[in-house]
């Protein structure tokens, strides 16, 4: 059962990075440590935004290159496949020990999950991030009573903006997927819930691998999760 303005949407999808948490932090500090035990060169973080999103093995190949690259190096494929395996157990050591210390959540997080669940909503998080990542850092954040379930990127043989996530998902919630909404920060969230059938809404702040997130093909934009509960009422009764 869903609440009146809600017609037509039984369950939604959240995404996490640049969605309901911002981790740049968090990337910062634990690439940070990994780059000093493999006496790497330091990144700077602006440069992290736009690596983020598609998952940990994306992000250290991404950061690796770059760091080479700007050391003069030109890598190829097989000297960042020689770092990486070090990389990942540096990276995944110094991740656990930082997790949710230099990240925030965004504002109107808590009350959108509330009001989504007010609506009688089923919730599941969906992330690309690891789920021994993801799951820590929605209990350290006061998160992670809100949802029925929730996914990591490890959870599926892909990863979005594949649908298969997003379709592993709405079978996990009982959910058909047209009547699923998914609600992310980037286009890999949109793609994959446009390829499942599902409805998406994107907010406004987050990463988006640095592009502007209005020119990705969504239902809605919020600038807050507060604000999607009135936005989708509001949507709804215009269309
Ligand atoms: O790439 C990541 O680690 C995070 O991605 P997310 O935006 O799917 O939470
Ligand atoms: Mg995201």
């Amino acid at each position: 059962m869903t609440a009146p303005g809600l017609q037509g949407i039984d369950a939604a999808i959240i995404d996490l990075d640049g969605t309901m948490v911002d981790t740049l932090g968090d990337f910062a500090q634990a690439l940070g440590g990994m780059l000093e035990d493999l006496q790497l060169p330091a990144i700077e973080p602006a440069c992290i935004e736009h690596m983020v999103g598609k998952g940990s093995e994306h992000l250290l190949r991404s950061v690796l290159n770059h760091v080479l690259t700007q050391a003069g190096k030109a890598p190829d494929a097989s000297e960042i496949e020689a770092l990486y395996a070090r990389a990942w157990e540096r990276y995944q050591h110094h991740y656990l020990v930082i997790n949710g210390r230099y990240s925030s959540v965004y504002p109107g997080v808590q009350q959108g999950l509330m009001a989504l669940r007010g609506a009688g909503l089923r919730l599941a998080c969906l992330t690309n991030k690891p789920a021994g990542f993801a799951l820590p850092l929605l209990r350290a954040k006061g998160l992670d009573g809100f949802f029925d379930h929730v996914f990591g990127g490890d959870a599926f043989e892909r990863k979005k903006p594949d649908p298969l996530p997003i379709l592993k998902t709405c079978a996990a919630l009982g959910t058909l997927p047209a009547r699923t909404l998914m609600v992310g920060d980037s286009s890999n969230d949109a793609r994959a819930a446009r390829a499942a059938g599902c409805p998406v809404a994107l907010v406004t702040y987050g990463y988006n691998h640095g592009q502007p997130v209005r020119e990705v093909d969504a239902d809605g934009y919020v600038n807050a999760l507060r604000e999607l509960v009135p936005a989708w009422v509001c949507a709804l009764s215009k269309s």
